[in-house]
Formats: C-alpha cells, sequence, structure tokens
C-alpha cells in the first residue's frame, strides 16, 4: 500500500485541486494568524469548495481557544484536527472529529510516553523542533529518533521535499507524510512541479 499523502498549507482553491489531481490523500488549512499559510474561514471555505469525494480535510491549529477551533468546525467541513502546540489530552479530545497530535521532536523526546498520553489520537504527527516556531520550518529531524515499535500510526513532517522523502519512507516506515515548505514556490503557495516531484519520490518508495 502506497504511503498516504498530506500537503498542508493550503491556502487557495487551485492548489488544493493540484494536490488531488497527483494524488494526495489529505490536504491541510493552517488556522494559526502567525503563518504566512494562515487562512481565514472564508479563504478555507473557497480553497475547499470543489474538492472531489475521499479527500480528507485537516485544519491545523496551534493553542488555540476552543471557542475558535469550534467556530471553524462549524463553518468549514473538517475531516480531522490536527494540533501542533502543546494541547493536553483533554484539549485534543473535545471536538467530534478525529485528530491528530503533532509533536515536535528531539534528542530527549520520549516518544513512547506520547503514544501511552494521547491514546486516542488517530495519529502522531512528528515534525522537527526548532526553538520559537510551532512548525511549518522546512527544517528535518534526526529519523533515527523514531522507535520502530510506537503503538500508533506515525505522520512524517519537517523539512520533506522530492529529494529526500523516498529516503524517509524507506527508515521510518510511516503511515503518512505530511510537507509543506518542500511543495512550494514562495510560503502558502504551491508548485505544481514540486507536488509532482514529491508524489514521485512517494511513489518510488514503494518499487
Ligand atoms: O505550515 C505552517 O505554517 C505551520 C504553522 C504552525 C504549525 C505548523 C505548521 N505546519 C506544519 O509543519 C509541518 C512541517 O512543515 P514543513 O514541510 O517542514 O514546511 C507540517 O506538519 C505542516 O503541517
Amino acid at each position: 500500500m502506497r504511503t498516504r499523502v498530506k500537503i498542508c498549507g493550503i491556502t487557495r482553491e487551485e492548489d488544493a485541486l493540484t494536490a488531488v489531481r497527483h494524488g494526495a490523500d489529505a490536504i491541510g488549512l493552517v488556522f494559526v494568524e502567525a503563518s504566512p499559510r494562515h487562512v481565514s474561514i472564508a479563504q478555507a471555505q473557497a480553497a475547499i469548495r470543489s474538492l472531489p469525494p475521499f479527500i480528507a480535510v485537516v485544519g491545523l491549529f496551534v493553542d488555540a481557544e476552543p471557542s475558535f477551533i469550534e467556530q471553524v468546525l462549524k463553518e468549514v467541513r473538517l475531516d480531522m484536527l490536527q494540533f501542533h502546540g502543546d494541547e493536553s489530552p483533554e484539549e485534543c479530545q473535545r471536538y467530534a472529529r478525529p485528530y491528530m497530535k503533532a509533536i515536535r521532536v528531539r534528542p530527549d523526546t520520549n516518544l513512547l510516553q506520547y503514544a501511552l498520553d494521547y491514546p486516542r489520537a488517530s495519529a502522531l504527527l512528528l515534525d522537527a523542533h526548532v526553538e520559537g516556531v510551532a512548525g511549518g520550518t522546512g527544517q528535518r529531524f534526526d529519523w533515527s529518533l523514531i522507535p520502530a515499535d510506537l503503538p500508533m500510526p506515525i505522520v512524517l513532517a519537517g523539512g520533506l521535499n522530492a529529494d529526500n522523502v523516498a529516503e524517509a519512507i524507506k527508515q521510518v516506515r510511516p503511515y503518512a507524510v505530511d510537507v509543506s515548505g518542500g511543495v512550494e514556490s514562495q510560503k502558502g503557495i504551491k508548485d505544481a512541479g514540486k507536488i509532482a516531484a514529491f508524489m514521485r519520490g512517494v511513489t518510488d518508495a514503494a518499487l
């Protein structure tokens, strides 16, 4: 089975459709004001309005107020939530949606403990730890820090691009990969050629 692909930081309808045309399984919308990929509710609605069926829409939040998340959920058709801050298991669990908990991995991060702490997460999303930045940094981390026996699906993120995604998949064997900066021409604007090359890398890893 091919590794699933989420393309994150979609801000425009044309980029959502380009991602899907090249085989992405999910797209991510960043509801984080400080991010250059931030979308308003209206932009999010526009970006996903012509998506075909069976494409998952993931809403990304960083330590957001519950009232804001509820408001987004009322107005935007999100299939899954991605919590990329310091949200507790209780905070992640309070919405009627499956969720992924993002962990920014450092050499001393105990990923097995995170898997135990977030038993209701659909997956742990593993990203690079960069001091003072929540995510979308384009930095990768040392994949050998990921235990082989994590009892939960892994979504691998952090600095992935067409040149390293096949190697990443072969080494880590994640359920899915998540990319943002590696398929952009500028922050928040996706590049069809880079998306195509990234998807080829994912396919090559399965050969
Ligand atoms: O994309 C952002 O701007 C962002 C902002 C705040 C938290 C997370 C964000 N993106 C996520 O970061 C990882 C890695 O991104 P990249 O491929 O290294 O650019 C990914 O999960 C994005 O969803």
